[in-house]
């Protein structure tokens, strides 16, 4: 029998300066795996099992997990393009937190859609995958947005387009740099964590948002890393939404004051990140947010490359 069996890293979403249009994928330098996989088999019904770490977590029964809809819009694709199809047992390895601001649920819909496509011998291209990605991370988090499904399956920097054609572009991405990120261990939801935020934006903050993204664009490029890292700053979401994340001011000032050069909410939170430039401040500053931010024993701490690669096909064992 025919298995297929995809991993879909952690990523990233907003990465501070570019609300709903910037990811990173995420990769611990330890070779820890941080994301979901899905496994696909040939089978004569439709069928879903759940294991992992975080398993417990989902809310229960097939139709409610994300990954039940991702296989019936490919099905439902399959057949508007003519495609011949057939039903298939799949399984989720939950590894990474509901709610966590790691780009969850990205990485379960980005590892489904990647192992149905391979298993069904890759009928979409990438651009046409990414948008039923996007479409099915909009159903569960209340919109569309690309910068936890784009990284998660193209792996590095990207940058959304708001271009059906050609959703997300790579940016270069610092080769200097590590990126610790820990989760606290609680729950935020993403649509909450959307709702709480204003409906229109002031002048002067839409001014720095443009005018932060524009020049880090730029330093990326040339190759300014410093540059790059003044301009990390989040005018959008973080002053709403860190009143959610326990601990937070606390973790900034120590991240910025033992070499973090920049500091920030993962996606919506709760998980925090910090860039660094040197290993040993970067484990030190994953030390102490261990110890300090993270509230229960959910919680985690990593210290993380971004890389070049992000969803994977994965050898099947046995
Ligand atoms: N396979 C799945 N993985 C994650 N969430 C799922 C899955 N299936 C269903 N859900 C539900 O989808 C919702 C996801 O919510 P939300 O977008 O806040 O979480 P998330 O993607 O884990 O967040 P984040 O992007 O911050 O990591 C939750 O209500 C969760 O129960
Ligand atoms: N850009 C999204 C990411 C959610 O993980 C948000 O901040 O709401």
């Amino acid at each position: 029998m025919k298995t297929t069996r995809a991993y879909a890293p952690a990523s990233i979403g907003n990465v501070s300066l570019g609300f709903d249009v910037l990811g990173a994928a995420l990769a611990p330098v330890d070779g820890t795996e941080l994301g979901d996989v899905v496994e696909v088999s040939d089978a004569a019904e439709f069928t879903l099992t759940c294991t992992g770490a975080f398993a417990h977590k989902l809310p229960p029964g097939a139709d409610n997990n994300i990954v039940t809809l991702c296989y019936a819009h490919f099905f439902e694709e399959m057949v508007k393009a003519g495609k011949e199809t057939h039903h298939v047992a799949m399984t989720l390895h939950k590894n990474l937190p509901i709610g966590s601001g790691l780009g969850s649920s990205a990485s379960s819909i980005v590892a489904a859609f990647h192992a149905l496509n391979a298993h069904f011998d890759c009928p979409f291209d990438e651009n046409a995958l990414l948008l039923m990605m996007g479409e099915l991370e909009g159903q569960i988090s209340g919109s569309i947005h690309y910068d936890n499904v784009a990284p998660c399956y193209l792996g590095g920097l990207t940058l959304m387009t708001g271009n059906d054609a050609k959703v997300t572009v790579q940016l270069p991405t610092v080769k200097s740099w590590y990126w610790v990120v820990c989760y606290s261990g609680i729950s935020v939801s993403t649509s909450a964590a959307r709702n709480i935020l204003p409906k229109e934006v002031a002048m002067a903050d839409t001014l720095t948002f443009g005018r932060q993204l524009g020049v880090f664009v730029h330093a990326l490029h040339a190759g300014d890393t410093d540059l790059a890292a003044s301009v990390m700053q989040d005018v959008i979401a973080e002053p709403y939404r860190k009143s959610l994340l326990p601990g937070f001011d606390d973790a900034r000032a120590f991240s910025m004051e033992n070499g973090g050069l920049a500091f920030g909410i993962s996606g919506s939170g709760p998980t925090v990140f910090a860039v660094c430039d040197d290993a040993d401040k970067a484990e030190a500053i994953r030390e102490w947010l261990q110890a300090n931010y993270v509230q229960n024993e959910d919680g985690f701490s990593h210290v993380c490359r971004i890389p070049e690669k992000g969803a994977v096909e994965q050898q099947v064992k046995g």
